[in-house]
Parts: C-alpha cells; structure tokens; sequence
C-alpha cells in the first residue's frame, strides 16, 4: 500500500533530514508516527501525499511511485489520500460546510448528496451547527476539526494526519482518534504522526520512530 525503498530526503544543500528507510506498510494497517520535534515526521507524510519528493530512492503509494508520476496523474492518486496536515489550510470565505464539501465538488458530486455527506462528516468530528460558520469564526481545534472532516468526506482509501490533536482537548482528541479508528476498522489504511505517545498507545498496532540518527520500525507503540 505504502512503500519507502532506501528513501533519503534533504532540503537544498541541508543535511539529510531521512537516511535510508526503508518500510511496508499493507492495507488497513494503523501506524503511528513518533520521534523527537524535527527529527523528519511531517517529511515522511509530506513524501507519502507527493507534497515533497525524495532527494534518492522510491516512494510508493497505492502500487504507483508516487514521487514519479506525472503531473496530470497525481489528482487521481492524491484523491485515495485523506491529508490532514499542521497548517490547515480552509478557505476563509467559504463557510465550513463549503469548506468539506469542495473534494466532492472537484469529483463533480450533485450538490444536494455532496451537502448531505458534508454535513455527516461535520457531524462525525463534533461539528454540528457549525456548518454556516465561517472558518475564520471558529476555535484552532475546530478549524482542526473542519481540516479532518473535509479530509473523510469522500472515504479515502489512506489517511494521513499531522499532529491531528495538538490543539484540541482531551475529550476533542479522543473523539477525533475515535473517528480515525472507525475508518480503520471498515479498511482504511492510518497513518499518523502525533507526540502524545499515551493517547496512540489506545490505537496503532504499530510505530515508525524516527530519530536524528535511526530509524526504526516497531510492533506496538513505545511508552
Ligand atoms: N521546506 C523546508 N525547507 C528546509 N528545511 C525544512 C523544510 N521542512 C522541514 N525542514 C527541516 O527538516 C527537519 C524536519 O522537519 P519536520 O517538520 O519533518 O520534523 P517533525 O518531526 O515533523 O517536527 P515537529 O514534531 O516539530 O513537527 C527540520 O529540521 C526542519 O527545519
């Protein structure tokens, strides 16, 4: 599902921030992303949703070297991959329920059954009311909220989240991670990168841990 082949990654003429890793990741696994601030964690998510490409080596996703395609490939690809990155990115003159429903409206769903799954996902992360909001109205753990809802709308087949629950509280959190494995649990493959190790003990059967000089690939999550 998820491939890195003696990946190595750099920024510019910066050393390598990734040396050589290596790993398989098979459909419906869900796998937790730790090590220290900057050890490269965002790096690795950015390589899998083709936001960043390797200095060496092959990345691939879904049977495709994604780090390899071309460009008019890439939206078919991206679309299998729920990303939930640290900077959100929502649309601030859209209202929230705009916001979600705008995968759907790029793959040309009719409006009514787009608002209606819209409005479901608002719902599955604690949103509800809050669709005619405007992004800019609302908390940093809500915009967080809003970034995952529009990240499910349209049952990617792989998620991907960047320190999805910094913002939120305990409760938030657990109702997000919630949402996260109840995607897992019907197939979708979970990555996710998080530094509250207590919290993804709950979930992954499986930890990536990238430090600044190993990598290493662990059954469970470290406490
Ligand atoms: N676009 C970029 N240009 C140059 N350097 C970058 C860029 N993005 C990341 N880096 C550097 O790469 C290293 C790894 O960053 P990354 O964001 O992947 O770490 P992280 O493990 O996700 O950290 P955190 O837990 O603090 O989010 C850092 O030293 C960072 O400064």
């Amino acid at each position: 599902m998820i491939e890195f082949k003696h990946v190595f990654k750099s920024y510019g003429r910066g050393p390598n921030i990734l040396a050589d890793i290596n790993f398989h990741i098979q459909p419906g696994e869900f796998v937790f992303i730790s090590g220290p601030s900057g050890a490269g964690k965002s790096t690795l998510l950015r390589l899998i949703g083709g936001l960043e490409t390797p200095t060496r080596g092959a990345v691939h996703v879904k049977g495709n070297r994604i780090d390899q395609l071309p460009a008019r490939a890439q939206p078919y690809i991206r679309r299998n991959i729920g990303l939930i990155l640290q900077d959100v990115h929502l649309l601030n003159d859209r209202r929230a329920i705009q916001n979600v429903m705008l995968p759907l409206e790029v793959l040309g769903v009719e409006y009514k059954i787009a608002a209606k799954r819209a409005r479901a996902a608002m719902e599955k992360v604690g949103l509800a009311g809050k669709e005619d909001q405007y992004p800019i109205e609302m908390s940093g753990g809500e915009q967080q909220r809003l970034a995952i809802a529009r990240a499910i709308v349209n049952k990617p087949a792989i998620v991907i989240a960047d320190e999805p629950t910094a913002n939120l509280d305990a409760v938030s959190a657990k109702r997000i991670m919630d949402v996260f494995k109840d995607f897992n649990r019907v197939g979708v493959t979970t990555l996710i990168a998080s530094h509250d190790r207590a919290l993804m003990a709950h979930y992954a059967r499986r930890t990536l841990l990238i430090e600044p000089d190993r990598f290493s690939d662990l059954i469970g999550t470290p406490l």
